[in-house]
């Protein structure tokens, strides 16, 4: 066997050895569900178990709820495994970020294991913290604070119904529409007031309407935030919440100006001020080439087998991938379930999901190790070389 492979059989046993603590982890994380930037619980037990395994932690690392877990020397490859762990509200991890903390902290010790077989460590691993992925995505602030400085290649994997390399994550952007009109009695003198929940009602069915005209793999779906305070008075504010989503921001762009388009339409026929505000969103997942064929070599020779389906949820893993060399992939955990529905929070509990968990943090770990190899300097020239010509053509 030579001696990499040995690293490399060291790194799964050691991800094997860990099962028990992983999953203690990850059922931690599961039942106390904390909603982003406040992932207290899931911060301190993430940070104290790397702290107790050999890594140099830095805990509230630029936001409260992030941190740095690191191991190794500089100068070398510099690998960067990422762990997720909030919740939603009202249904808790049913998106399985839970599993994705195990499985970033599984590979991370992994790698570690591997990287001081001899007592000589070579690289550098990061296991780093994200907060908020379903909120304002934390990877974006860390991002701006300079956290992915350095680093050669990113990597995380996300629960799902189904085993994807390469999945589909839309460019997004969240808008908020609000129209002003006029308050009056509902009964009394209807015909004084400016009716903006009725405006708010038309831009709706206008997007609904405009839906039959967008490409398939295109998006937008929103919510009521306000539609008027009591019956009895003729709405004066009201506002509409949507997430817009295309695979990339040119297609992005297109789809934001038919929505401000059904919004200025609404508010042209009811008579109410508009306005639009756009809240900033996530850049579309740009995979690195180089990265995941390893990645799939890797998982296949465990026993990994690839779906066709891809999803396409977005998120700030995309702004990272814009950053940073980067894959991330999605997984079967034994649901047919749809995230964000409460029979996923449930999976993502369970005891079926811990196999193909382990299994994941293992194809990271064998990826990163791949990289990291002595002499195998022109895997990581490819992955630049990738990564320039993605970014040549590609902009957050
Ligand atoms: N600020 C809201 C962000 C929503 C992100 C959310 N992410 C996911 O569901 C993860 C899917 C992984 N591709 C989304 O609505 O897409």
């Amino acid at each position: 066997m030579t001696e990499w492979n040995k690293r490399k059989q060291v790194a799964q046993a050691k991800i094997d050895a860990s099962a028990s603590d992983l999953n203690n982890i990850s059922q931690e994380i599961w039942s106390h569900p904390e909603l982003g930037y406040e992932e207290h619980h899931a911060h301190k037990i993430l940070t104290d178990y790397l702290e107790k395994k050999g890594f140099e932690v830095t805990r509230n690392y630029h936001l409260d709820t992030a941190f740095k877990a690191t191991y190794g020397t500089d100068g070398g490859v510099h690998v960067c495994v990422i762990c997720e762990y909030d919740a939603l509200p009202e249904i808790g991890h049913a998106c399985g970020h839970n599993l994705i903390a195990e499985c970033g902290a599984a590979a991370g010790l992994g790698i570690k294991a591997a990287m001081e077989l001899d007592g000589t460590p070579i690289g550098r691993v990061t296991v780093l913290g994200t907060p908020a992925e379903e909120g304002a995505g934390g990877k974006i602030d860390l991002i701006k604070a300079g956290a992915f400085q350095g680093m050669d290649v990113a990597m995380m994997a996300h629960p799902y119904a189904y085993t994807v390399p390469q999945p589909v994550a839309l460019s997004m952007l969240e808008m908020k529409i609000h129209f002003t009109g006029l308050a009056s009695h509902a009964s009394a003198v209807p015909w004084e007031g400016v009716n903006a929940l009725d405006a708010a009602v038309m831009c709706y069915n206008s997007i609904s309407v405009m839906r039959q005209q967008l490409k398939p793999e295109w998006r937008v779906h929103g919510i009521f935030t306000n539609g008027g305070a009591k019956p009895n008075i003729i709405p004066e504010e009201a506002e509409l919440f949507y997430y817009l989503r295309a695979p990339t921001q040119e297609a992005l762009s297109q789809v934001k100006k038919k929505v401000v388009g059904c919004a200025q339409g609404a508010a042209v026929a009811t008579g109410c001020e508009c306005t639009v505000k756009d809240l900033g969103g996530f850049a579309n997942v740009v995979t690195n080439p180089t990265v995941i064929s390893i990645y799939k070599r890797e998982a296949s020779q465990m026993g990994v087998v690839f779906d066709d389906n891809s999803g396409s949820g977005s998120t700030d893993m995309g702004n990272v991938s814009y950053v940073v060399p980067s894959i991330h992939p999605m997984y079967d955990i034994g649901t047919m379930a749809a995230n964000h529905s409460r029979p996923f929070t449930a999976a993502a509990g369970a005891a079926a999901a811990q196999p193909p968990t382990l299994v994941q943090a293992k194809s990271l770990a064998l990826t990163a190790l791949e990289v990291m190899k002595p002499g195998n300097e022109e895997v990581l020239a490819n992955i630049k070389k990738d990564f320039a010509l993605q970014m040549g053509g590609a902009k957050a």
